[in-house]
């Protein structure tokens, strides 16, 4: 890539783009330049990190909120088991028992104070919605419906409502603000792909580990993808023919990005063993659609709160939410086939989706921008509304090495989708024909109908592809 894209990397220390940013919702302490007028800074997407802090995520609540640190430690301490877990021990069973009635005996701790920063208030969805999977799936599997507890539900509900979450874990609390350095001197003062480490596991496996930091990892890479994508805007907005020269070899340099995104997405299997993961460590990420018993979440105690309402979206985490790959979709113009409302992921469409704008449906990866953050969410917004689209010049510009670069970085797109698609062969659908669970679920976490549902958004993908006659 070029140098003069990399420049961020090459910052002063005292430059204030290198300064610890001021927490978004508290006052800028003295000293602090106050960045919050930078678009990027608005949006909370680093030039150095992206989408991932650029500082460690804040590792403990004030004291306050301490009783709801101390049971994540104590889920993580205790080794709590699935409860539908095969050859279960009456050991296990009790362990997890106890530590759900301590759960239900908390109290309900109020989160007024919490809502002044909003790296507490991510802490604590964190802590929260951790604790929450912890409590439903350690429950044994004929236990009718889930009862969320009121120590749990109250505050739970209450962080979401201002952070605009659903109650559940989702790629953030997984992810982008799941990490520390490795060491206390880091190799690189930001998060770098060998200087990271995960704060809160469920299973403390290394292949558990191993899942969240290739996610992390793509991340980080793809900083240069969203340097290139601003570059380019530029460049279009001035649109003369040095303008599409220079667009030319940008989308190039990112279809080479792409490329390493598919590299590091297939290098997931040299730490995390599909049997692991399948048998040991999804079952705990599976949201309310993913439940093979159907089963309800009740949020027992949401009538404390008047202002709280019941939660509409309860999927559990996913790579779908990752706000990076929208924003590739998006500034490609790839968005309008993998986005079409009715690539929902559920089996009655998933086999015959084709684009069709004018459903009423919403599509999985819209409805999964509802778990992002939401100044990413405005982030991903905002690059929607551009008034220059990409995928317009392209079409309109008649330029045959233009297009070519840009149908080669579109082709890197569908190729990540297609080693996307091998790997959710081979971490889902081969080890649920083992048998190991119970049911055997071939449901993504986020609730599709996991292999089909990758396969078409990777079909609509390559349908983005703009054809060029040859001459
Ligand atoms: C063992 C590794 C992985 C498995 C088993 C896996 C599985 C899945 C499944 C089943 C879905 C369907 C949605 C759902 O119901 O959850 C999905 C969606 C998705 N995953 Fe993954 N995934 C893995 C790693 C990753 C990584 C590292 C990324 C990149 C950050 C990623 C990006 C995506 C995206 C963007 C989607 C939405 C569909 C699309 O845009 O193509 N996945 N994944």
């Amino acid at each position: 890539m070029s140098t003069d894209l990399n420049f961020m990397h090459s910052l002063p220390p005292d430059h204030f783009l290198s300064l610890p940013r001021p927490d978004i919702n508290v006052e800028t302490s003295t000293g602090t330049v106050d960045t919050t007028t930078l678009a990027a800074h608005d949006f909370d997407v680093d030039t150095r990190s992206g989408f991932m802090p650029p500082e460690p995520p804040l590792a403990c609540l004030p004291s306050l909120w301490q009783p709801w640190e101390d049971a994540l430690q104590a889920a993580v301490d205790g080794k709590l088991q699935l409860g539908d877990k095969k050859d279960l021990s009456n050991e296990d069973c009790s362990r997890s028992e106890r530590w759900r009635a301590r759960i239900r005996e908390l109290p309900i701790i109020p989160t007024t104070e919490l809502k002044k920063s909003e790296l507490v208030l991510r802490r604590a969805h964190h802590v929260l919605s951790w604790v929450m999977h912890f409590y439903i799936r350690t429950l044994p599997p004929d236990t009718p419906d889930i009862r969320i507890p009121p120590p749990v539900t109250v505050p739970l509900l209450q962080v979401c409502s201002h952070l605009r979450l659903p109650p559940v874990l989702t790629y953030s609390d997984d992810v982008l603000y799941n990490w520390a350095f490795k060491s206390p001197a880091p190799t690189s003062p930001v998060p770098a792909l060998d200087n990271i480490r995960c704060l809160t596991l469920f299973t403390g496996t290394r292949d558990e580990e191993e899942f969240y930091l290739a996610s992390a990892r793509i991340e980080l890479r793809g900083v240069e993808a969203l340097s290139l994508m601003r570059a380019t805007m530029d460049e279009v907005f001035v649109g003369d023919a040095i303008a599409v020269r220079r667009i030319t070899s940008y989308l190039h340099t990112l279809a080479g990005v792409i490329e390493d995104l598919t590299k590091l997405l297939l290098a997931v299997r040299e730490g995390c063993d599909p049997q692991v993961f399948y048998n040991e460590i999804r079952p705990w990420f599976r949201g309310a659609d993913s439940d093979g018993q159907q089963r309800k979440w009740v949020f027992e105690g949401i009538e404390m709160d008047p202002e709280l309402k019941e939660p509409t979206e309860l999927s559990g985490p996913s790579a779908g939410q990752s706000a990076l790959i929208h924003s590739l979709d998006i500034f490609l113009g790839v968005d309008r086939y993998s986005h079409a409302s009715n690539v929902t992921g559920n089996s009655s469409t998933a086999a015959s989706e084709k684009v069709s704008i004018d459903k009423p449906s919403v599509s999985f990866l819209t409805r999964m921008q509802s778990y992002m953050p939401r100044h990413h969410r405005g982030f991903l917004r905002h690059l929607s509304a551009n008034p220059r689209p990409l995928r317009t010049l392209v079409e309109s510009a008649g330029d045959d090495e233009l297009t070519a670069a840009y149908n080669d970085a579109v082709s890197a797109l569908k190729v990540f989708r297609d080693a996307h698609v091998r790997i959710v062969a081979i971490y889902i659908v081969g080890p649920s024909r083992r048998g190991a669970r119970p049911d055997g679920e071939t449901k993504g976490t986020g609730g599709t109908d996991a292999i089909s549902f990758v396969k078409s958004v990777r079909d609509q993908t390559a349908g983005a592809i703009i054809n060029q006659i040859d001459s």
